[in-house]
Order: structure tokens, then C-alpha cells, then sequence
């Protein structure tokens, strides 16, 4: 075990950082910059031809203004746009038609920014970032803008971190940097006097897996890893493990590196009645967890009565700035809006001060952990769930001020996604478990998670695996059980041998219904790949650039037949899945089916991590003479896309190309060739048949 030196760590995520979100600025300020409003509207992200139809006080004393279309051009719904609850956006005056390219560019530094609150047919509202903001009169357009807030609250834990000296190191940060061991456990973990002592289940139906996993991360001193494979329970066991926490009297932040994830963990909680609170802008989270919203709370709990006064006071006030035009009347009315948020902002402080400090289990994205709600606020154990998705110094934001930790997730699902070149792996970092090298080079990128890196830090005495899954077929788990999980993964019996014709509706059995995994082996190169440039994009009416991608179109309209076949023989749409890691392929694919099959779910491999589905269609796409695989050969990218489905998997791909990719890649087509149903398609009248 090598230790990683704390500052050098830290300079180097500082730079990845800084790569990374240039990365991404560039790619939304370059569409920006180069591109009419009326092309960002059409790209989906922008709205034109806007108006304020009215001004209110929100959350934060922010000012929130609803935009509808302007009646000079018809008013009524808004066409379709890409905007979304949550997005950052700028409202602007709008340029006329033929305003040059310079005006352009100035206008996107005016205007206000703000955040979307709702999105209906009708309206945009959205709540402004600035507090003394004059919102832009006549014609308005919004544009959305790049987030980089999440980078501002890494890049401040990383400057902290790369600051503090040896002596101001806990013992929690020396166990995960290498500079101490992890205390070590008893054998008996249900031994009293050692361990965590005889456990009362809340939860049943928790299998022996689960159990070792709570009892161990309950024990450990500084860090559990629990690693969940796909379907195998693992929120699920952390719900539990909240509960025998909580049981104990201690206090817990649970974060995610999203919303979902974090909401997803509030939803299974709140049947038990468990008091807690969601720190997190509104507009982001699930309906259903907004009572549990500080926000919402700060709003209904009894120490808001004084908070709503003033509220109640600043609407007045900005429903008047709407009435008058006159100069030095508005500027006024902004001198003692001024004053009234100042007291507003106390009295809310005070409030939420409150209600954060007398809950005892707090949750919140790890990003959103950062803010000021949390300063000083004292954790027993932090629990983060979907670690294997969050970059390592997003996990420090909460971290820093830890002294237990328990990472859910599985590294060997795909890590998060990074769009600069330079902070991907070059696979230094093996998913499996390789040693680091070198302290000066640690060979750390961006894409090696907390997680890996502790697992090769510490090895296996940190982790516990759920070894039980409730999602697939057993014939559908047997590759990546033997695979990647040392074939320690079990089907449980309620999932085992289910197969489409066993669904609650019904089904025909045929020779696709009855078989758990199908693979059409297009071999033989006449099925070719085709590289293709944004003009897909373009034809799918996305508009914009995909940059260089793969399709396949004899293998899109294999996977039409497929799809026909299943439905004609009872399976809903709804119940199926198609999922390719190329983008122009799924544009492809949305032309060829959405039309006729309006339920069924599209979407990229990466973009369906976490998803399950009845029947799942992966379309591998590759197929050429040189055998060139891409990123087919990412075996975390394939784990993904072949545990999505539940009961019938069908493979469509080019055993040849993909076979030569690696070794990894060659056993899997050999396990197909022998497990599944297998068959080679004539293309000869494919496209015909697939009208
Ligand atoms: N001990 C158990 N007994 C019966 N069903 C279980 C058990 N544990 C988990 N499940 C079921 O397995 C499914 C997956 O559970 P959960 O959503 O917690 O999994 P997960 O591991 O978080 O998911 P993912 O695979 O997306 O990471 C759920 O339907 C859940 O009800």
C-alpha cells in the first residue's frame, strides 16, 4: 500500500478540474457565441419571442418572473424546446433579426440569470440569481447556460484541501489517503462486546448478504464500501442501514451525486416515518419529496409564522415596480426591497439554522452539501450512495468534514462521464483492483472514483459485496457474474427462470417469448457500420452536432423486426428497451420506431445506467474488416447494457468485428454462441421487411 500525498492530490484535481470544466464551457459557449438566437432555438436550447407576464417573490427572497410568448406573435403554448426544471438560463432583450454577430455576443453577458423553476405549455418561470435585478422590458429570450456551479464547490474543497497540514489531517482522511490502515474489525461482527452487537431487522426480507454488508459498515471505524452489482439490492440495503443508524442515536448526512439518487433514497425513507430534510433547490427535486425540502419546511414548519410577514411585504413591493416606469420611483422601491431582503435573509437564516440543526438525518447532492446550510454542522456517518458515479472531489465536499464513511455503487458499471481528453483514463487505474504506482504520478485521472481508488488502496477488508440479484434471468447473468464478479452473483428464486411469457398480461409463447437470450450474429460483413457526421442529428430533428458517430442501418431494422415480433406476440411496448452505445444509431433507431411503437424506451447504454427493463435489445453496432470495436471494448460499458433486462435479452451485433475486440469481447460471443438462441440473418431483405 502506497499513500497518496494529500496536496499533490489535490493540485492535480485541481487541474483536471479546470480541463474538465473548460471542456464543457466550450462546448455550450461555442454553440452560443457562433449561433442566431433562432438557431438555439432550434437546437432546443433557447426560446424566443418572450415576455414577463408577472413578478413574485420565491424561495430566498429571489425574484421569480413567469415568461409567456409575446401576443405580437400569437402568444398561446411555446413551441417545443429543450428547457428543463432545474437548468440554469439567461434572460435577455431580445436582438433583432439582423443584429450582427458582435451585437450577439455582447447581449449574452446582459440580461439576468437565473434558474427554471417550472415549465408548463404556456409559461417559463424562472427565479433569478441576482437580487437588484431590473429585468429586461419588450421582447425577451432565454438561452440556457453551462452549470458550473458544481465545479465552484469542487475546485473550493480541493483549494482547502490542498492547504491543510499534516497536523490538521483527521484520522479519517489518513485512512483514505493511505497514511493510516483502516481499524481493524473482529472476526464475530455480532459479537457485543466487539462488534455491533445482536441486530433487531427492520426489513425482513434482507437476504445474508445484505445483513454482512449493514453490520459491517455499521462496525468499521472510518470507511465501508458496500458494492451492489446490478439488481442486487443495494439501495435497499441502505435504507435499512439509515434505520439501524438512526436507531443508535447517531447523526447522518446521506448524499448522491444527483438528485435522483438523492430523492430515490427520500421516497423509500419516508415510509418510515423517518424526520428528515432535503437540502436542494426546489425546482430540482421529485414532487413527492418536496415536504421534506428545507425550503418547503422554512415555509410550513411554526418558526416560519415570522418569515412570512416580510414575504408577504416584498410582493407588494415588486408587484409595484411592475406598475411604475417612472425612474426614480422604481429605484426606490429597490432601496427598500434592499432592506427588506437583508432582514428577510436574517430572519430565514435563523429559521433554517433551526430546522438543519435538529434533524437528525440530513440529505443532499454531494455538490449541494457544500453550501452554507452545512457550515459547521457535525456528522456521525456520511453515506454516499452511487459513489462509483461521482468524480472523487465531489465526494470530498462532504467529506472533508468526515469522520466515517459508507460508499454504495459497483466500479465495475461505467464511472462518470468526463468530456475533456485529458482526464480520462488511459486505464492506469485497473477496475479490478491494481496497485497505484507512484505517489509523484499517481496515475489518478478524473474518471478514477473514490471508490477504486480505495479499493486499491486498501483491497477487499474495506468492501462488502450484495451478492444476491432480484433483476435478471439466470442465463442473462451468468456472463457478467462470471465475468466480473468472481461468479459470485445469485438469481433469487422470484427471478430465476421468469421468463416474457410469464408476465402478469399475456403473452404467446414463441420461439422469441420463451427464450431468456437471443443473439443475431451478423457476421459475415454484410451488415456493414457506417460513420456518420451531425447530418443524423439533423434528420432526427435534434439539430445538433453529434460529432462523429457509428450506425448500423441493417442492424437498426434487424432490431425493428425484433421489436414486431415481441409486440405481435403480446409484450408491450412499454415493456421494451432498445440501447446502443452510438448516438447516431438512436437517432436512427427513434426514426425507424418511436413512430410505431410509441412506449418503447430508446436510449444510449450510458444513459440507461440503473434502468431495468422486461426485454432489453442491445444493438452493438461495430462491424468492419479492420475489427475495430471503439468504445464497445469499455467492458464496464458492456456490463451495463447486458444487465438491463429482466427476462429476455436479445443481442444484435457483428460476432467477427466484436470477437477480435478483446479477450473480454471474444468470451462473450462465445458465451452466446453457446447459451443463446442463436440465429444469422439473411440480409437480403431486411430493409423491406422492416418498413
Ligand atoms: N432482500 C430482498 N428481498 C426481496 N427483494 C429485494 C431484496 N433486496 C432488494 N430487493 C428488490 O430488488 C430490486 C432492486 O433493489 P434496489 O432498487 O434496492 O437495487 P439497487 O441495487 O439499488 O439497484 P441498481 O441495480 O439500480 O443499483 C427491488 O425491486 C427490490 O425490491
Amino acid at each position: 500500500m502506497k499513500p497518496t500525498d494529500i496536496p499533490t492530490f489535490a493540485a492535480n484535481q485541481l487541474t483536471l478540474l479546470d480541463a474538465e470544466l473548460k471542456a464543457e464551457l466550450e462546448e455550450t459557449s461555442l454553440l452560443v457565441s457562433q449561433s442566431s438566437p433562432t438557431a438555439l432555438q432550434r437546437a432546443g436550447v433557447a426560446i424566443l419571442n418572450l415576455q414577463v407576464s408577472s413578478q413574485r417573490t420565491g424561495l430566498g427572497g429571489k425574484t421569480v418572473i413567469d415568461l409567456e410568448l409575446d401576443p405580437v406573435v400569437g402568444g398561446g403554448d411555446i413551441p417545443e424546446h429543450g428547457i428543463r426544471t432545474g437548468d440554469i438560463v439567461s434572460v435577455q432583450e431580445q436582438p433583432s433579426g439582423s443584429a450582427k454577430k458582435k451585437e450577439k455576443n455582447e447581449l449574452v453577458k446582459k440580461g439576468a440569470d437565473g434558474v427554471v423553476l417550472k415549465v408548463s405549455p404556456g409559461t417559463v418561470a424562472v427565479a433569478l440569481d441576482k437580487e437588484e435585478v431590473d429585468v429586461p422590458g419588450g421582447k425577451l429570450w432565454l438561452v440556457k447556460l453551462a452549470n458550473d456551479v458544481t465545479y465552484k464547490r469542487m475546485n473550493q474543497t480541493m483549494v482547502r484541501m490542498q492547504k491543510l497540514t499534516d497536523s490538521e489531517y483527521t484520522p479519517f482522511m489518513r485512512v483514505l489517503f493511505g497514511l493510516g490502515s483502516p481499524s481493524p474489525l473482529p472476526a464475530d461482527l455480532s459479537n457485543s462486546d466487539t462488534g455491533v452487537g445482536k441486530i433487531e431487522w427492520i426489513d425482513s426480507s434482507l437476504n445474508g448478504s445484505q445483513k454482512d454488508a449493514i453490520r459491517f459498515a455499521m462496525a468499521s471505524r472510518e470507511i465501508a464500501l458496500i458494492h451492489g452489482p446490478p439488481g442486487t439490492g443495494k439501495t435497499h440495503t441502505l435504507i435499512e442501514l439509515i434505520l439501524q443508524i438512526l436507531q443508535r442515536k447517531l447523526r447522518l448526512l446521506v448524499c448522491g451525486p444527483s438528485n435522483i439518487s438523492v430523492d430515490n433514497i427520500i421516497e423509500r425513507l419516508a415510509p418510515h416515518k423517518v424526520p428528515m430534510i432535503r437540502l436542494g433547490h426546489p425546482a430540482r427535486l421529485l414532487p413527492s419529496v418536496l415536504n421534506h425540502s428545507l425550503d418547503v419546511l422554512t415555509r410550513t414548519s411554526d418558526a416560519a409564522a415570522i418569515v412570512q410577514d416580510i414575504r408577504k411585504e416584498m410582493d407588494q413591493k415588486q408587484a409595484s415596480i411592475r406598475k411604475t416606469r417612472n425612474g426614480r420611483e422604481r429605484r426606490a422601491i429597490y432601496g427598500d426591497l434592499k432592506e427588506l431582503r437583508k432582514e428577510f435573509r436574517e430572519r430565514e437564516r435563523g429559521c433554517v439554522d433551526n430546522l438543519v440543526r435538529e434533524s437528525k438525518v440530513v440529505l443532499a447532492t454531494l455538490h449541494g452539501a457544500g453550501g452554507f446550510h452545512l457550515k459547521n454542522q457535525q456528522f456521525d456517518v456520511i453515506i454516499i450512495d452511487e459513489a462509483s458515479q461521482a468524480l472523487e472531489a465531489q465526494c470530498w465536499v462532504p467529506l472533508l468534514a468526515a469522520s466515517k464513511a459508507v460508499l454504495a455503487g459497483d466500479h465495475l458499471q461505467l464511472p462518470p462521464t468526463i468530456k475533456s481528453v485529458n482526464s480520462k483514463s488511459k486505464a492506469k487505474v485497473s477496475t479490478e483492483g491494481t496497485k497505484f504506482e507512484d505517489k509523484k504520478s499517481p496515475g489518478i485521472t478524473l474518471e478514477t472514483t473514490l471508490f477504486d481508488r480505495l479499493l486499491a488502496l486498501h483491497g477487499e477488508q474495506i468492501k462488502r459485496m450484495l451478492t444476491t440479484q432480484y433483476r435478471m434471468h439466470e442465463k442473462i447473468m451468468a456472463f457478467p457474474s462470471k465475468e466480473l464478479y468472481d461468479s459470485k452473483l445469485q438469481a433469487a428464486d422470484s427471478v430465476k427462470t421468469r421468463l416474457l411469457i410469464e408476465l402478469p398480461y399475456e403473452v404467446r409463447e414463441t420461439e422469441d417469448t420463451k427464450e431468456p437470450i437471443v443473439f443475431y450474429d451478423t457476421q459475415g460483413g454484410e451488415f456493414p457500420e457506417k460513420t456518420e457526421d451531425e447530418e443524423v442529428g439533423k434528420k432526427a430533428g435534434k439539430g445538433m452536432s453529434l460529432g462523429e458517430s457509428k450506425s448500423n442501418e441493417l442492424e437498426a431494422s434487424l432490431v425493428k423486426l425484433h421489436v414486431r415480433n415481441l409486440v405481435d406476440a403480446g409484450v408491450k411496448a412499454e415493456d421494451i428497451a432498445v440501447v446502443t452505445p452510438y448516438n447516431a444509431q438512436l437517432a436512427i433507431l427513434s426514426q425507424l420506431l418511436k413512430e410505431q411503437f410509441p412506449g418503447i424506451e430508446l436510449g444510449s447504454v450510458d444513459g440507461f445506467q440503473g434502468r431495468e427493463k422486461e426485454a432489453v435489445i442491445v444493438s452493438l453496432v461495430r462491424s468492419n474488416a479492420e475489427h475495430a470495436v471503439g468504445f464497445l471494448g469499455e467492458k464496464r460499458r458492456l456490463n451495463v447494457a447486458m444487465t438491463r433486462p429482466k427476462r429476455h435479452l436479445c443481442v444484435i451485433g457483428d460476432s467477427e468485428t466484436v470477437g477480435r475486440g478483446n479477450k473480454f469481447l471474444k468470451r462473450w460471443m462465445e458465451f452466446l454462441e453457446e447459451n443463446a438462441d442463436l440465429r444469422y440473418p439473411d440480409p437480403s431483405d431486411i430493409l423491406e421487411r422492416a418498413r
